[in-house]
């Protein structure tokens, strides 16, 4: 298909409330579609909705002029018709999504900023585009208009091939950057790529800890239309509510005690781009509201300021069941839905199974010998690589990537059964479901990390000495053993 595109001309599309035969869109139809054999369709954008009576006012005027004109009006919501960024990132996907066809963009309707992003598209993109500008007939030597086809050139590495390919799903997922992404996660970043390339769909992660949910977001953002904006990524559960409204939300000069001055928080940081909200579950009722806010109106509030526009991608993670929680009224059911708009859930290290952990393991003992500058690789004897494959990680990735920078640290040769931390040897079997059963382990894997300092281990869970001391009571372990 050939395809024509093209902002109205909000000024000289009109004329004393009516449309203007000499205008350009009007003079275009009058005296180029049809050329050199004609467009298939003219995709017609307007920003913001004040313009939708004039788009349909132009359109019923083209319709009826040049009945056999295929017009397609498009209103696009942009905030600022003079950022870049944002007009941007709005014609980008409208051009990505035509990309098997041979598309003009009509250049010279629109604010210089929206014709700076065609400019941009066009020689960045990759696709199979012109640049299309009319010589009015004042200026032209024959008192009739002239079209002509901007001389630009354009990528010859073009970033919509490169997005045209994984949208035929000829990318294989294998490796990405220094990551393994095994059979099991496979899908999981199938959907993701296909997530992320439509933009601003919301994504909820699910996962236990240390299933690599961050790296699932960060994976997003870096492939969407929004990978050269920031990326910001905040753990809520660390914060109170106030610290938290302000971190997410910025605020003004004297909102509060220590407001010095004027501060912007992440969602004004990440505009254009990404915020990945991590612990969702965790936030309270109030901040459950402000964030709803934010999806419905999108728009944020700094403390003791007045609502602003944003323009960010969601992407938020829990590793509780926020299901439950709904249930359990702790939280709202609006935001979940709001959320859960494209879940996304990645399995246990457990669920992925042995022959995938020892891939893992593998994984980990090449890439720590590169960042932990070793010049010898980890040797596992039978033994002790049957005892890490049958281990049941709580901690997932997270704790076996740790596993192996600690046997780096403390092996010198290969590592046999004896350099096994207890913890693993004692839990090689099936991962108990029973909380008491993990809360043991839990205890016995930190009093082995701090060699039985029962100070530092409680300070590491955030307990106090006298309730470790009760609990290993309780499980029947004693400090001795750790030593
Ligand atoms: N597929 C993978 N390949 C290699 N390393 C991984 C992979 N997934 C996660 N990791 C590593 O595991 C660790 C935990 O990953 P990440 O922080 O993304 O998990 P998380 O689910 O967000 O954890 P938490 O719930 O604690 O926030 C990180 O060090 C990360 O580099």
């Amino acid at each position: 298909m050939k395809i024509l595109i093209s902002w109205i001309a909000y000024n000289n599309d009109f004329d004393a409330g009516e449309v203007n035969e000499s205008g350009p869109t009007y003079n275009f139809h009058n005296y180029f579609y049809e050329e050199e054999e004609g467009y298939d369709k003219h995709l017609l954008l307007a920003a913001e909705s004040s313009e939708n009576l004039r788009i349909t006012q132009l359109q019923n005027k083209l319709e009826r002029d040049f009945p056999q004109h295929q017009i397609e009006p498009k209103i696009i919501k942009i905030n600022d018709p003079i950022d870049l960024r944002e007009v941007k990132t709005k014609v980008e996907p409208i051009l990505l999504d035509l990309s098997e066809h041979q598309i003009d963009i009509f250049f010279s309707p629109g604010t210089s900023i929206m014709q700076v992003a065609w400019y941009v598209c066009h020689s960045s993109l990759g696709l199979n585009t012109r640049l299309i500008q009319v010589r009015p007939s004042r200026y032209s030597e024959n008192d009739e208009p002239e079209r002509l086809i901007m001389d630009v050139d354009t990528s010859d590495i073009p970033k919509g091939i490169i997005l045209k390919q994984k949208h035929l799903g000829s990318k294989t997922y294998e490796h990405v950057e220094d990551y393994l992404i095994t059979e099991s996660i496979k899908p999981v970043y199938e959907n993701a790529s296909k997530i992320a390339e439509t933009d601003n769909i919301t994504t909820l992660i699910h996962g236990e800890t240390g299933t690599g949910k961050e790296h699932l977001a960060r994976f997003i953002h870096d492939n969407s239309i929004r990978s050269e904006e920031p990326y910001i990524p905040i753990n809520c559960s660390a914060f109170n509510d106030n610290l938290l409204e302000s971190r997410l939300f910025g605020h003004k000069k004297g909102a509060f005690t220590g407001a010095n001055e004027d501060k912007d928080g992440i969602f004004k940081k990440a505009d254009g781009g990404t915020v990945f909200l991590d612990e969702i579950g965790d936030i309270s009722p109030y901040m459950q509201q402000a964030l709803l806010r934010v999806l419905e109106e999108k728009e944020i509030t700094p403390v003791g300021g007045t609502p602003e526009k944003v323009d960010v991608r969601i992407i938020a993670a829990s590793n509780k069941n926020l299901v439950q929680l709904c249930k359990d009224d702790e939280f709202r059911w609006d935001l979940f839905y709001r959320l859960n708009v494209a879940p996304l859930e990645l399995p246990s290290l457990q669920e992925r199974g042995k022959e995938e952990i020892e891939k893992m393991i593998n994984f980990f003992i090449d890439q720590k010998k590169e960042t932990l500058k070793k010049s010898t690789k980890l040797e596992l004897s039978k033994e002790a690589k049957s005892k890490l494959v049958n281990y049941g990680y709580p901690g997932n990735i997270r704790e076996l990537e740790n596993l192996i920078e600690r046997l780096y640290v403390f092996t010198e040769d290969e590592v046999t059964e004896n350099d096994i931390p207890r913890f693993v040897k004692e839990n090689d079997n099936e991962k108990s479901l029973l909380l008491d059963d993990i809360e043991k382990g839990h205890i016995k894997y930190v009093m082995d990390l701090y060699n039985g300092n029962q100070s530092r281990s409680a300070d590491a869970m955030g307990i106090v000495v006298n309730t470790l001391k009760s609990k290993m009571e309780k499980y029947g372990l004693v400090r001795e053993d750790f030593l």
